[in-house]
C-alpha cells in the first residue's frame, strides 16, 4: 500500500477513491475516506443542533450567567470545539460563582438576621459572607470547614432555642392556672383565661400572639378595676360594722345601768316604811324606765338605719360587679361567646385590611345569622338559646384557620374576616361550617337542637371602606333569608 506522507496527497487520493466508487464526494464521505487512507481517528461531526438546544436551557437569570450563555452561544456558532471547551469552561466557573453568591446572601442578611438574640453568632455569619462573595479559590477548603462548624453552632442555637421557648410557654401555662385558680368567682375572666390556654396549645405564630397580648391586657385592666373597687367596698362595709358594735355596746351600756337601777329600786320598795318613800321610788323608777326606753328606741332606729346603710353597700358591690359585666363589652370580646366585640372587630378590620393592601391578597367577609332564633328562644327559653350561641361560636371558631377572625356582630349575627381568600373559596368555608353544626349538633337540656345559620360572603375591594363591602355581604345574606334560610349566598 503506497504511503501518503502529506495532507495534500492524502485529499487528492481521496477524491480518486470517491470517484472510483462512484460515491458523492460529501463532506462526511470526504471525511471518512481521508481518514481512513490517513490512519487517523475520524473526527466527530460537530453536533451544532444538539448544542444549540442546550445552549436555549441555560440559565440567564445574572449579568455573570448571561454572560456565560452568551459565549457559549457564540462557541456553537463557531462550530470550533477548542472555543466550545473554553466556552463550557466559563459556564463552570460562572455556576460556581453564583452558588457562592447565593451561599454569601444567605449567610448574610437572612441568617444573620435571623439571629437577633446571638450576636457573636450573626458576626460570624457576616464574616464567613463576604468570604463566600470575595476569591475563594486559594483558601476554599478551610472556608468549607468554617462553614462546617458555624453550621454545628446553629444547630446548637437552635436546640437552645427550642428549649427556651418550651420553657416559657410552660412558664406562661403556669401563670394562666394561677390566675384562673384566684378568680374562680368571675365568668368572664375564666372564660378569657380558657381561651388564652387553648391559644397556647397549638403552635405559636405571631398574628395569636398578638391576639393573646390583647386578650391578657383586656384581663389586666379588669382585674384590677375590680380588685380596687371590691377593696374600697369592703373597707366600706368594715367601718359600718364597726360603728354597728359600738353602738351595741353602748346599748348594752345603758341595759347594764337600768337592770342596777331596778335591783336597787326593789330593794328599796321592800324596805320602805311609808307610801311617800314608796312614791318616790316608783318615780324614780318611771324616770329610769323613760330613759331606758328612749335610749333603748334610739339604738333600735339607729341599728335598723345601719342595717340599711349595709344593705345599699350590698347592693352598691353587686351594681359595681354587674357595671363591670357590661364594661367588659366595652373591651374587645362578647362576654357571652368569647367571639369579638365591635370594637375588638374594627381592630381586627384595620389590622387585616392594612395586611391585605400590603400583601395584594384578598380579605372575604361574611356575616351569618342563625335561623329562627326567636322561635328557639320562645320555646325553649332564654337560657337555652344563650347556650345554642356558645355552642354555634365555638364550633365556628374551633373550624376556622387561627389567622380568621369571628365577631359576634348583633344578638345572633355574626361576622367572620377571612384573610387571604377570596369570595368563592369564603363561600366554601361557610358551607363547610353549616357540615360541622350539622355534625357537632346541639346538645340542650331538652335534647338534640339542630342550629341552622343563613350567611352572605362579600370580597373587600382594596379601594373602598370595610363597610361597603359588610353592606354587600349582609345584603347577601337577607338574599339567603328570603330564599328559604339555611343557605350561603355570595355578594352580586
Ligand atoms: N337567648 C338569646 N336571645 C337573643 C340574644 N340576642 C338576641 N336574641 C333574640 O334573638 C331573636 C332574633 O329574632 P329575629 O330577629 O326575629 O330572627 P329569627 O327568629 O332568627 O328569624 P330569622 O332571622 O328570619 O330566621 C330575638 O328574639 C332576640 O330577642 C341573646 O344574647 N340571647
Amino acid at each position: 500500500m503506497p504511503d501518503f506522507s502529506s495532507p495534500a496527497e492524502i485529499a487528492r487520493e481521496a477524491l480518486r477513491r470517491l470517484t472510483a466508487k462512484r460515491i458523492p464526494p460529501t463532506p462526511d464521505q470526504y471525511r471518512a475516506h481521508y481518514h481512513e487512507i490517513a490512519g487517523t481517528p475520524e473526527d466527530e461531526a460537530f453536533p451544532s443542533g444538539q448544542l444549540k438546544a442546550i445552549s436555549h436551557a441555560l440559565p440567564r437569570t445574572t449579568p455573570a450567567t448571561l454572560r456565560a450563555a452568551q459565549q457559549f452561544e457564540a462557541a456553537v456558532d463557531s462550530g470550533n470545539w477548542p472555543t466550545l471547551r473554553r466556552a463550557i469552561l466559563a459556564l463552570a466557573e460562572s455556576a460556581g460563582n453564583d452558588c457562592l453568591r447565593q451561599l454569601s446572601r444567605l449567610l448574610h442578611p437572612a441568617i444573620s438576621a435571623l439571629l437577633a438574640d446571638q450576636p457573636e453568632l450573626a458576626a460570624e455569619a457576616r464574616l464567613l459572607a463576604q468570604e463566600f462573595d470575595g476569591d475563594v479559590a486559594e483558601h476554599q477548603e478551610a472556608l468549607l470547614h468554617r462553614l462546617e462548624q458555624f453550621i454545628h453552632k446553629l444547630e446548637w442555637a437552635g436546640a437552645d432555642l427550642h428549649s427556651i421557648r418550651a420553657g416559657l410557654l410552660e412558664l406562661l401555662r403556669l401563670i394562666l392556672r394561677n390566675i384562673s385558680e384566684l378568680v374562680l368567682e368571675d365568668r368572664w375572666l375564666h372564660g378569657q383565661l380558657s381561651v388564652l390556654s387553648e391559644a397556647f396549645a397549638g403552635p405559636l405564630d405571631a398574628r395569636m400572639l398578638d391576639e393573646v397580648q390583647r386578650r391578657l391586657l383586656d384581663v389586666i385592666d379588669k382585674q384590677s378595676h375590680l380588685k380596687r373597687q371590691l377593696t374600697d367596698a369592703q373597707e366600706r362595709l368594715k367601718s359600718m360594722l364597726a360603728g354597728f358594735v359600738d353602738r351595741l355596746a353602748n346599748f348594752g351600756a345603758v341595759t347594764g345601768d337600768y337592770a342596777s337601777v331596778l335591783a336597787r329600786g326593789t330593794e328599796r320598795i321592800e324596805a320602805a316604811q311609808d307610801i311617800g318613800e314608796l312614791s318616790e321610788v316608783v318615780g324614780e323608777l318611771l324616770t329610769e324606765t323613760r330613759l331606758a326606753h328612749d335610749v333603748a328606741q334610739r339604738s333600735t332606729e339607729e341599728i335598723a338605719a345601719l342595717r340599711g346603710e349595709v344593705d345599699a353597700a350590698n347592693q352598691h358591690i353587686l351594681r359595681l360587679q354587674r357595671e363591670l359585666d357590661e364594661a367588659s363589652e366595652l373591651v374587645r370580646h362578647d362576654p357571652l361567646t368569647g367571639t369579638l366585640n365591635r370594637k375588638g372587630l374594627d381592630e381586627a378590620l384595620e389590622r387585616e385590611i392594612a395586611l391585605a393592601r400590603r400583601r395584594g391578597t384578598q380579605l372575604s367577609i361574611a356575616l351569618l345569622d342563625v335561623d329562627n332564633f326567636k322561635t328557639l328562644n320562645d320555646t325553649y327559653g332564654h337560657k337555652t338559646g344563650d347556650e345554642a350561641l356558645r355552642h354555634l361560636a365555638t364550633v365556628v371558631r374551633e373550624s376556622l384557620r387561627p389567622q380568621d377572625s369571628v365577631c359576634r356582630y348583633g344578638g345572633e349575627e355574626f361576622l367572620i374576616l377571612l384573610p387571604d381568600t377570596v369570595q368563592a373559596d369564603a363561600a366554601a368555608v361557610l358551607v363547610r361550617l353549616q357540615r360541622e353544626l350539622t355534625r357537632r349538633i346541639f346538645m340542650a337540656d331538652q335534647g338534640r337542637l339542630l342550629i341552622t345559620f343563613s350567611a352572605g360572603v362579600s370580597t373587600l375591594d382594596p379601594n373602598e371602606p370595610a363597610h361597603i363591602a359588610i353592606e354587600r355581604a349582609d345584603r347577601a345574606m337577607y338574599a339567603a333569608k328570603h330564599a328559604g334560610k339555611n343557605r350561603v349566598l355570595v355578594a352580586g
